[in-house]
C-alpha cells in the first residue's frame, strides 16, 4: 500500500480521508464516483423537466431575504432567443456576478418557460460539457479537493497497479486494462468509457473473490482431515428410530454430510433450509455418526435459549443410546463449568451444546472431531476458526436459516460446499399471514381471545429499536404489563428483552413451553429457532422496521407442527414500498423466494449479515443484477486454479492472491 501522505495535504484533510476508509493511494484509486453529472444541452420533454442551458441575463436581479435564506430572480435568453424567468434559492453570494450581458450555464428544472436553477455557472456550457464524476464524501472534503487527489495518486501509481485479471482472460473477455479501467471510472468522457470501465472492474471483483474462496477450498483439501469410520447399521437404526419419516431433502443432505464425514478431506460445508424444515434432526444424525467412529461433537447456538432448546431436543433423540450430551453456557456456575470442562477433556462427554462458551480458553476437548454452527452470520470468522482449532481436523458444518438459491449460495460461499433443504416435513400448512393497518391490537383482539379460549399460545414481538436494546425493553415491558391488565387472571403473559439475565430468559421459556404462560411478549431474542408447538399465533408490531427474512424468521416460531398457524403484521406506516413488502409476506411462504427478495431491496450485506461472516462487500459489482459475471468469473477462477496446481502457471498471479490473502487474514485457515 503506497503512502497517503503523498498527497501532500492537510492533517485536516488525511483525517476526513480516514472517515472515509481511505489511508493509502490505492484507497484513493478504490474509492469511486457513486454517480455521475452529465453536462451537455438538455431541454425539457413530456417525460422530464431538467434543463441545461447557455443563456445570457437581460433583465437587472431581483432578491429577497427572509433571514439567512434568499431568492433571486432574473430573466434570460438562450442562443434560440426564446426567454425564461429564472429563480434561485440560497445563492446571494452569487449576485455580484449576475450582471446584465453575462453568460452563464443554468442547470434546473423547467416548467412553461420558468426556471428553478438548483445550480448556475459563470461559465459558458462549452466549458462545462462532460461527465462529471461525484464521490461520495465526508464533511470537511470537497467534490473538486477529492478529484485532486485521485489525479495524484494517479500520477504516483502510474504503471504499478496490480491487476488480478491475467491477460489471457482480458483478451478473452475482450476487456480493458485495469489502468485504463480505473482512470475511466474516475474520468469518463462518454457513457461507453464507464461501461467498459465497470465490464472490467466488476469482473475482477468478482474473479478475486472466486480465486481466493477456491484456492482456499484447494488449500483445505490437500490437509487431510480425520476419515471417520463407523458401523453404518447402528446409524440407520438410529434414523429408523427417529420419531418421523425423514424428508428427501433432508435424506440427502444427510448423506452428503456422512459421506463428508467419512472422507478423508476435512468436511467444511454449509447446510441451508428454509425456517422449520428440520435442520436440528439432520445435524443429530451427523453427530451422531461422529459419535460412532469415537469423536467428540460440539454444537454452538447463537443464544443461550436456543442452546438450551437444542440440548433438550438432542437429549430426546439420544435418549435410547448411551450418548452423553452437556450443556455448556455462560450462566452455570463455576463450579458447575469447572465440573464440564473435566468431563471434556477426559472424553466423559460426547456432545456438548452450547453458545460461545465452547471455545473460551479453558474448554479442552479430549477428541474433538466435529463442530456444528447454527445461525453462521452471528458468529464471526475468528470465533468459529477459535473452536475450529479446539481439535486437529475437525469437520465443520455451518447451519442456516436464511436461504437463498442454491446456484447463489455456491458462488457466494464459494469455499463450502452447499446442502439445501427445501422440502418441508409433511402436513405442514402455511402461516396464514395478515397485514393489519394499525399500530394496536385492537383490530385482532377478537381472533386473539379465541385463540386463546380454545388453549392455544400466542407470541406478541415488540417494535424493533435499532442500537436500543433498552428504550426496546421498555417498550416490551409497556405491551407485556397492558396485556396483562387487559387479561387479568384469565391468562398468564410473560415477558422476554435482551436485557434480561440469562437465567430469567431461560425461566420464562420455560414456562412458555409448558404452556404456564400463554402470551409471550417479546422482542426479537425469540427470531431464531424457538420450537413451541402449541404455540400456533404470533403477533408483530411495527413489522415495516423487520426485514423480510426476519418476519419470515419470525413467522417461523409458529406453525411448526400439523396445527394451523396465524401471523398478524401490525403497521401503521403509509409508506407505499413497506406495505408493499408486508403485501408479500401475506402471499409467500417461501424463504428462499422471500430471501431473494430481500437481498433485493437491502443487499447481502443486510441479509446475510457479511460483516460478521467473513463475506466481502463489493465495492462496485452486485452479486444479484452482475450474477452472469459472478459465474463466469467462477468458472475462470476453477480453470486458473487448476492450471496453476496442475501445470504451476499463474504462478505470480497466484502469489498476489496468496499476498492478498495474508493482508486480509479473514480468509487464512
Ligand atoms: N421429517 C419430518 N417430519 C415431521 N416433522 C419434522 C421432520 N423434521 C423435522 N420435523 C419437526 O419440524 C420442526 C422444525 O424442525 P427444526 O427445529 O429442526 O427446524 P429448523 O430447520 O431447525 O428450523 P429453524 O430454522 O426454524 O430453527 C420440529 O418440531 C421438528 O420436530
Amino acid at each position: 500500500m503506497t503512502d497517503i501522505k503523498l498527497l501532500k495535504t492537510t492533517e485536516k484533510r488525511y483525517q476526513v480521508l480516514e472517515t472515509m476508509n481511505i489511508t493509502s493511494l490505492e484507497d484513493v484509486l478504490n474509492h469511486y464516483p457513486y454517480r455521475y453529472d452529465i453536462i451537455e444541452e438538455t431541454y425539457p420533454n413530456d417525460e422530464d423537466d431538467k434543463i441545461i442551458i447557455e443563456a445570457t441575463i437581460i433583465s437587472p436581479t431581483k432578491i429577497f431575504f427572509k433571514g439567512k435564506m434568499s431568492r433571486m430572480s432574473f430573466m434570460v435568453e438562450d442562443h434560440y432567443l426564446h426567454q425564461y424567468q429564472v429563480t434561485i434559492f440560497n445563492r446571494h453570494f452569487l449576485r455580484q456576478y449576475l450582471k446584465m450581458s453575462t453568460t452563464m450555464t443554468i442547470i434546473g428544472r423547467c416548467q412553461n418557460d420558468k426556471i428553478t436553477a438548483t445550480d448556475i455557472k459563470i461559465k459558458p456550457l462549452s466549458e462545462l460539457y462532460g461527465i462529471h464524476p461525484i464521490y461520495s464524501i465526508k464533511e470537511g472534503m470537497t467534490q473538486k479537493a477529492f478529484q485532486q487527489y485521485v489525479k495524484k495518486a494517479f500520477q504516483h501509481l502510474k504503471g504499478q497497479i496490480i491487476s488480478y485479471v491475467p491477460e489471457e482472460y482480458i483478451i478473452k473477455h475482450q476487456l480493458i486494462h485495469k489502468e485504463s479501467a480505473l482512470y475511466n471510472i474516475h474520468f469518463p468522457e462518454t457513457q461507453n468509457d464507464i461501461k467498459q470501465a465497470l465490464r472490467y472492474l466488476k469482473y475482477e471483483e468478482f474473479l478475486k473473490f472466486q480465486l481466493t474462496m477456491q484456492f482456499i477450498k484447494q488449500q483445505r483439501n490437500q490437509e487431510t482431515g480425520i476419515a471417520k469410520s463407523f458401523d453404518t447399521m447402528k446409524l440407520q437404526d438410529f434414523i429408523l428410530a427417529l420419531p418421523y419419516q425423514l424428508t428427501k431433502d433432508q435424506q440427502t443432505s444427510i448423506k452428503e454430510i456422512i459421506e463428508d464425514l467419512k472422507s478423508s478431506q476435512m468436511m467444511y460445508r454449509f447446510l441451508q433450509g428454509d425456517v422449520g424444515s428440520g435442520k436440528t434432526v439432520v445435524s443429530s444424525v451427523a453427530l451422531y455418526a461422529n459419535y460412532l467412529a469415537g469423536y467428540q461433537g460440539a454444537l454452538m447456538a447463537p443464544t443461550e435459549i436456543l442452546a438450551a432448546q437444542h440440548y433438550a431436543t438432542l437429549c430426546d433423540f439420544f435418549k435410547a443410546t448411551d450418548v452423553k450430551i452437556a450443556l455448556l453456557t455462560g450462566s452455570l456456575s463455576m463450579k458447575e463449568k469447572n465440573q464440564l470442562y473435566e468431563e471434556i477433556s477426559h472424553h466423559e462427554i460426547d456432545i456438548v451444546v452450547g453458545t460461545h462458551a465452547l471455545f473460551q480458553k479453558k474448554v479442552e476437548y479430549a477428541s474433538l472431531g466435529f463442530v456444528i454452527t447454527d445461525e453462521q452470520h452471528r458468529f464471526g470468522v475468528e470465533q468459529r476458526k477459535a473452536l475450529k482449532n479446539k481439535g486437529k481436523q475437525v469437520d465443520f458444518l455451518i447451519m442456516s436459516a436464511t436461504p437463498i438459491p442454491r446456484t447463489l449460495a455456491i458462488s457466494m460461499y464459494g469455499d463450502m460446499d452447499v446442502s439445501t433443504i427445501k422440502t418441508m416435513p409433511v402436513g405442514r400448512k402455511p402461516v396464514i399471514t395478515k397485514y393489519i393497518k394499525s399500530s394496536s391490537m385492537k383490530p385482532i383482539l377478537k381472533q386473539l381471545k379465541d385463540y386463546l379460549a380454545i388453549g392455544g399460545q400466542c407470541y406478541v414481538i415488540c417494535p424493533l429499536v435499532e442500537d436500543s436494546e433498552a428504550i426496546e425493553a421498555k417498550s416490551a415491558s409497556q405491551i407485556a404489563a397492558a396485556m396483562q391488565n387487559y387479561f387479568k387472571n384469565q391468562y398468564q403473559v410473560g415477558l422476554l428483552h435482551g436485557q434480561m439475565k440469562d437465567e430469567e430468559k431461560e425461566k420464562i421459556m420455560q414456562a412458555f413451553q409448558k404452556n404456564e404462560i400463554q402470551i409471550l411478549v417479546s422482542t426479537t431474542v425469540v427470531e431464531v429457532g424457538v420450537d413451541v408447538k402449541n404455540a400456533n399465533m404470533m403477533v408483530i408490531y411495527n413489522a415495516e422496521r423487520f426485514g423480510m427474512s426476519q418476519l419470515h424468521q419470525l413467522r417461523g416460531r409458529v406453525g411448526r407442527g400439523s396445527q394451523q398457524a396465524y401471523c398478524y403484521l401490525m403497521s401503521s406506516s403509509t409508506s407505499k414500498e413497506a406495505i408493499e413488502r408486508l403485501k408479500y409476506m401475506e402471499k409467500s411462504h417461501d424463504g428462499f423466494e422471500i430471501s431473494m427478495y430481500d437481498l433485493q431491496m437491502r443487499g447481502p450485506g443486510e441479509v446475510l449479515g457479511n460483516k460478521q461472516s467473513g463475506l466481502p462487500t463489493f465495492l462496485v459489482a452486485d452479486v444479484l443484477k452482475d450474477f452472469p459475471i459472478l459465474s463466469v468469473a467462477r468458472e475462470d477462477a476453477m480453470k486458473i486454479i487448476d492450471d496453476y496446481l496442475h501445470q504451476g502457471g499463474y504462478l505470480h498471479f497466484m502469489n498476489q492472491i496468496k499476498e492478498s490473502l495474508k493482508e486480509n487474514n479473514q480468509y487464512v485457515d
